[in-house]
């Protein structure tokens, strides 16, 4: 062929909206089309080495493997896809041979394919990023995808709502809008839903509400036909959220600028974006019902601890607790070579005190001391305990001998300040305490019995010896 005719033939090419890329295997040089120079963003009137193309991507569409411009050529690759940031394209490849040199390719957008390969990569993001949501960043996801599923529909703005605990009402949680688009979301919280009683009549039935041309609208949706102008709405489709077959809120796009008739595919995808939005809402929601069934379990265990380790006349540690206590402090003691002291104390003459005033009465004088000798230990470990009946005991863990005395006189004025009349009393016309205390140096060996045994046995010396006393025993 001549110069000039090869011109003509590119000149021809030039005009056709096709990309023509020719190949001649002795100058090693490439000559592209117009519209092949637009695509893969060459500048050159010229033709061009291999190098030219090393700033573009291309990828066998088949097999997802890198390819060269050469090796584009020497195979026969049918489509291949041409990797942007933003916008992949996806470009069936027609090979021909054109003499003994010269090889051409045309490269043809295939929009369609595009467009799916496009939605399938968001759809991936979204799923991926929605699948194991946290409550921490559910917003951000559902933003990201409402602006997904608005572009890819090329709606004006898409919204998420949601039903409000009431039932009545709905809020527009999450929104996207396009550029230029007024956003709505703030004026659309808590709008109860009578005001749009056919959107929700056609919503409850079928979930789907899908409106090409709101003018179309049947006049008994007059009331979203006033909504939908306010915020100068052409064309509107939403779809329903469920859980547990129940409604609980919508997404929906909406077109400003332009009708839009909504096609099939607009259909499943929105479905698709709305069914991965439902789950992962559900997530959050199943996730939230765990956290507080867990808080609640915990809560209910701290009560039975509670109430296993309590005494419920008095209100303070029982007997059960007081055991377990003691064993454990014996041994923090034992470790820090530390003394502990234990108290043991019986109200004087309670029989009297029951059979004069009535067991309820009774009642009253021990929660009165339970409270009186708990009041008194202030110090980390110290425990108050209803040893039975209208005995009780101390521990004093960290004490010595000389301040466990001091302690047994702080109760002697602590009971005495209560001054409950106790004119059955032999001792004195209120009521008071015999107190029996003994302290150790534990070492690991020691038990808990023998600290009881010792302290028993110094009450009974202070019941002995006339009550209303603190009594030590010495072996
Ligand atoms: N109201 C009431 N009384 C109780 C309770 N537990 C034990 N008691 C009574 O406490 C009294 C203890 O009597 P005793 O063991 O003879 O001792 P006391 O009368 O205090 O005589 P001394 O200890 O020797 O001064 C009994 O009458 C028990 O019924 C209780 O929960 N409520």
């Amino acid at each position: 062929m001549s110069h000039d005719s090869n011109n003509t033939i590119w000149q021809i090419f030039n005009l056709i909206n096709l990309a023509v890329i020719a190949y001649d295997n002795k100058t090693h040089h490439y000559t592209l089309n117009q519209h092949a120079k637009t695509l893969l963003n060459i500048n050159s009137d010229d033709a061009v080495s291999n190098d030219v193309f090393n700033n573009i991507t291309l990828r066998d569409f088949n097999d997802d493997t890198l390819i060269t411009i050469e090796q584009l050529f020497s195979s026969n690759i049918t489509a291949v896809l041409l990797e942007c940031e933003f916008s992949p394209q996806l470009l069936n490849v027609n090979h021909s041979i054109v003499n003994d040199s010269v090889s051409m390719i045309t490269l043809e957008q295939d929009r369609t394919l595009t467009e799916q390969y496009n939605f399938d990569q968001i759809i991936s993001k979204i799923s991926t990023k929605l699948i194991d949501i946290q409550n921490d960043n559910i917003d951000q996801q559902i933003n990201f995808a409402l602006k997904a599923i608005g572009t890819v529909l090329k709606a004006d703005r898409s919204y998420l709502f949601e039903f409000n605990t009431d039932n009545e009402t709905i809020t527009n949680t999450h929104e996207w809008v396009n550029t230029g688009i007024i956003a709505c979301k703030d004026r659309l919280q808590n709008v109860p839903k009578v005001e749009l009683p056919y959107f929700f009549e056609i919503m409850n039935e079928s979930h789907l509400f899908q409106v090409n041309d709101i003018e179309q609208l049947p006049t008994k949706a007059d009331a979203e036909k006033a909504e939908f102008k306010e915020q100068n709405i052409q064309s509107v489709l939403c779809i329903g959220l469920r859980f547990d077959e129940e409604l609980v809120g919508f997404i929906g796009c909406d077109c400003v600028k332009t009708k839009r008739n909504w096609s099939k595919i607009d259909l499943i995808r929105i479905k698709l974006v709305g069914e991965i939005i439902n789950n992962a809402l559900k997530n959050i929601n199943y996730k939230k019902k765990l956290q507080l069934t867990q808080q609640q379990l915990i809560n209910a265990n701290i009560k039975l601890n509670k109430l296993a380790n309590t005494d419920a006349l008095t209100n303070i540690a029982n007997r059960r607790f007081f055991d377990a206590t003691l064993k454990s402090e014996i041994k923090r003691c034992a470790r820090h070579n530390q003394p502990v002291s234990l108290i043991i104390c019986d109200i004087d003459f309670f029989k009297r005190y029951n059979d004069n005033y009535g067991h309820q009465k009774g009642d009253d004088a021990l929660k009165q001391v339970a409270s009186a000798l708990s009041s008194l230990c202030k110090r980390e470990g110290d425990l108050a305990a209803r040893y039975g009946g209208e005995e009780f005991a101390i521990i004093l863990p960290f004490t010595g001998l000389e301040q466990c005395e001091h302690f047994t006189t702080l109760i002697q004025q602590k009971i005495k300040s209560l001054k409950i009349a106790h004119d059955y009393s032999s001792v004195s016309n209120k009521l008071t305490i015999s107190i029996g205390y003994t302290t150790c140096l534990v070492t690991k060996a020691s038990t808990s019995e023998t600290l009881i045994k010792v302290a028993d046995k110094a009450l009974y010396l202070a019941k002995d010896s006339g009550r209303n006393k603190a009594c030590t025993f010495e072996e």
